[in-house]
């Protein structure tokens, strides 16, 4: 092990309870909106292709045109109750919201710049309305942050010179004063969410950021802190120089979900996705392949299966209304979740080898396992391993719990579940009760003949 003063301060997953509650999330929101949303991807009716919240990087428009967006923002259709009712009527259980994105326009009014909401025609806090609907419909608010700024004069993408170096120093203080802000006038918020810290400038502040982290923990104790937030000394993000996860979630997924519990390495993690392939911040164009809800509740299952969160992007209009392809989405997810999300909330890696049919997830310090099936076997079974010691009590359908599904022991400790499919083309749920094998090896189900 090497010895570090600015890498990982822990080791293995927190146990406190704010931590187990984002734990059990299972299924969020991400809002990502700003100034972006008001040209939505198009600048003088040309379409830009990459992300729309990265608009102002694009040649095709002068910068300076980009930063007086400021004077367009007026969303006169936003409504901060309708975005929480969306996001809880999709099962979600806490959101992330941009509060500044990498343009560096705050959607709170800060003290420490004048690119803010105050100086719209808008003019009022958005951050506080957002935070409070959110609360009231019982979901918990993460803070999205981005430490990279476009807007800030002292922001460098990496510092070479002696006037780099002065002019970051001021970035730094405006950035610990802007997080400090943050956490104190929203107090409710749970965590932070971090983004823009790839750059050299930023990685290159590993005793400050170390500092910071320590600073805002001291400030909101069992604040929950991304893994994207800084670097150690020797530059490794993430994951520290010894392979320790720094913060205390791993921000990795972003738009990829990890494809087997080895990749996760034992830590908390979410997977924060696009409905479009890669567009964060509303695009009028509502194109390339629009992930379906069947599509959405899979990733969500599979997340779930290995232990993360999902976390659902929308982007809502420069008007502040969602569009209607987001909430037909959420609404979809959200019918699923109503009848199945038991085996979502506060389910875990259940340590079964996966299967074909989909994934296992497990509820918490309970025997309980359940199968989210998306490929219904035409045999009609449903193969499941357990570890040697543990038996089936019971088999049934979740949307059934009194119809005992016929089980077979094809051999030692692996099993056939029947079950008929459901009708309509849907995930469906199949529960098992699990129990400690008596030492007769004795089970209540038929043998293979
Ligand atoms: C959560 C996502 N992270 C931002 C982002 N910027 C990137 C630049 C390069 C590679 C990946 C990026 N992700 C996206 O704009 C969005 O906010």
């Amino acid at each position: 092990r090497i010895k570090l003063k600015h890498g990982s301060h822990r080791e293995g997953k927190r146990t406190d309870s704010v931590m187990q509650k984002w734990r059990g999330n299972g299924l969020g929101q991400f809002i990502h909106w700003g100034l972006y949303a008001i040209p939505g991807g198009e600048w003088n009716g040309k379409q830009y292709n990459g992300a729309a919240e990265w608009i102002r990087s694009w040649n095709g428009i002068p910068k300076s045109a980009y930063d007086s967006l400021i004077y367009k923002f007026n969303p006169i259709n936003f409504n901060a109750d309708e975005w929480a009712s969306i996001a809880k009527n999709m099962g979600a259980k806490y959101v992330t919201i941009t509060t500044k994105h990498h343009d560096g326009f705050c959607l709170w009014p800060s003290k420490y710049t004048s690119y803010t909401v105050a100086n719209s025609p808008w003019k009022k806090d958005i951050m506080k309305p957002l935070v409070d609907a959110y609360d009231k419909a019982g979901l918990d608010v993460i803070l999205y942050f981005s430490i990279m700024d476009w807007n800030h004069p002292g922001w460098r993408y990496d510092i070479k010179t002696k006037a780099d170096s002065i002019a970051f120093e001021g970035f730094k203080k405006f950035t610990r004063n802007q997080l400090i802000e943050l956490l104190t006038m929203y107090p409710k918020a749970k965590g932070l969410w971090f983004d823009g810290t790839w750059d050299k400038s930023w990685v290159k502040q590993a005793k400050f950021a170390d500092e910071l982290e320590a600073e805002m923990r001291k400030l909101r104790p069992g604040l929950i802190i991304g893994s994207r937030f800084r670097a150690d000394e020797y530059g490794k993000r993430h994951f520290d120089s010894n392979n320790v996860l720094m913060g205390d979630y791993e921000q990795g997924w972003e738009r990829k979900l990890p494809n087997s519990i080895a990749d996760v390495h034992g830590n908390d993690w979410d997977c924060v996705m696009t409905i479009p392939e890669n567009q964060w911040g509303y695009n009028k164009a509502w194109k390339g392949h629009i992930k379906s809800s069947n599509e959405l509740i899979e990733m969500t299952a599979k997340a779930v299966s290995l232990g993360g969160n999902f976390v659902l992007n929308f982007g809502p209009k420069g008007d502040g209304s969602i569009r209607d392809e987001e909430k037909k989405l959420a609404s979809e997810i959200g019918d699923w979740m109503k009848v199945n999300s038991e085996a979502i909330y506060n389910c875990e890696y259940s340590g079964l080898e996966k299967q074909d049919w989909g994934y296992f997830t497990k509820k918490r310090e309970k025997d309980k396992v359940y199968l989210i099936i998306f490929n219904t076997p035409v045999s009609g079974a449903y193969r499941v391993k357990l570890p040697a010691k543990t038996a089936i009590a019971k088999s049934y359908l979740l949307t059934n719990p009194n119809m005992d599904l016929r089980v077979e022991e094809v051999h030692s400790n692996e099993y056939f579940i029947y079950a008929k499919p459901t009708t309509e083309a849907k995930p469906f749920v199949i529960v098992l009760d699990t129990k400690k094998k008596e030492n007769n090896g004795g089970n209540n189900y038929e043998k293979a003949k």
